[in-house]
């Protein structure tokens, strides 16, 4: 049975995925991880929870610590703490102020949680599963963010729509940066096992606007209704039972590449991996010469902002 923490719990996309990997059968406990100071809403949050199982019938145990000690025995780690984004920034404004949080978390992670899979959420994701795994000491299968899982569903349900099938007719991905330079693989897309480029419909589908509505529909949302939640919170709780269900499923998550893309590495970025309880592995691939030349530039920019957050890191050391 897997125990699986929070930390940033009390955030809005912590809260609801603590609802959503409740759900998960192999999970047996939960624990709530928040700030000094937020004692009273976790213990409000937790009790919230526990009327909601009650109501659905689920067992998991919930917990709640502000004490890092409690973090001993983690299985899976979820690491959602930081600042969000106003609509009109870009996830990368937030990368030197979360840049602190992250590090900070991850060396307490490192001394008392060591044997744990690190998956983190904080934005801007690529690079704040670069400064995890720095601060944390992990080895780089586990420690790995939820990259472009979410774009992919978000793409996934635009082109359901256009061709008017079920979601789970379409296979397809995002890869590089979660932000503005992701990069679709049409190369990759199939519905109902099929190219999508070997179905006529795919000369009239809208692929610049259905990128456009991709890569905005974070700042859309948040400009609506404050933050995305049910979005995150579910794509969160899919990658996390993959790991307990032990399923090897693959899917576009940040993670410390290598060679696995052509000669491109030692960057985090999203890039297709099979996930394991044992940890993510990126899965070696080619691409076709212009999803190649957009995924070396998303790298680059990536590659450059861990940079300087490294460098700001170090001046604060
Ligand atoms: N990777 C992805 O696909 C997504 C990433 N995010 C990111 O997740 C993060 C959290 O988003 P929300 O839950 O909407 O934000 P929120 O503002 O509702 O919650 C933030 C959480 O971080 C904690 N926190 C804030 N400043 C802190 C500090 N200095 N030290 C320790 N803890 C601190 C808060 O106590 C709270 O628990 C943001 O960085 C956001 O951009 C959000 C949605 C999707
Ligand atoms: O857009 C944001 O800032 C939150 C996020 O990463 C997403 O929902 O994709």
């Amino acid at each position: 049975m897997v125990k699986v923490a929070i930390i940033g719990a009390t955030g809005q996309v912590g809260s609801y995925a603590a609802h959503a990997i409740s759900q998960i059968p192999q999970i047996k406990e939960v624990t709530l991880f928040g700030r000094d100071g937020n004692q009273q809403y976790l213990e409000g949050l937790s009790r919230d929870l526990v009327d909601s199982f009650a109501a659905r019938g689920t067992n998991t145990r919930i917990s709640w610590s502000c004490d890092e000690k409690d973090l001993r025995g983690s299985d899976i780690i979820i690491l959602t703490s930081g600042v969000a984004r106003k609509a009109d920034q870009s996830r990368l404004d937030l990368a030197v102020e979360n840049g602190k949080i992250v590090a900070s978390f991850a060396e307490k992670i490192g001394r008392t949680a060591s044997e744990a899979l690190l998956l983190i959420i904080s934005n801007p994701v690529d690079i704040m599963t670069a400064v995890a795994l720095k601060y944390s000491g992990l080895p780089p299968h586990r420690v790995f963010g939820l990259g472009t899982h979410l774009d992919s569903m978000r793409l996934k349900s635009c082109i359901a729509e256009f061709f008017n099938v079920h979601v789970s007719e379409v296979h397809t991905r995002i890869i590089g940066e979660h932000g503005d330079t992701m990069v679709p693989l049409w190369s990759a897309t199939t519905i109902g096992g099929i190219q999508i480029n070997n179905l006529p419909a795919f000369s009239h589908l809208p692929k610049d606007k259905i990128m456009e509505r991709v890569k905005t529909s974070g700042s859309l949302i948040i400009r609506s209704k404050g933050s995305t939640v049910y979005g995150p919170g579910d794509a969160i709780a899919t990658v996390v039972r993959t790991i307990v269900e032990d399923e090897h499923r693959i899917l576009t998550v940040s993670a410390f590449i290598k060679k696995e893309v052509h000669d491109i590495g030692s960057v985090c970025i999203g890039v297709p991996a099979r996930i394991t309880r044992g940890g993510v592995f990126p899965v070696p691939i080619k691409l076709p010469d212009d999803e190649l030349e957009a995924f070396r530039n998303s790298t680059e920019t990536i590659r450059n902002v861990t940079r300087q957050v490294f460098e700001a890191l170090e001046e604060r050391e």
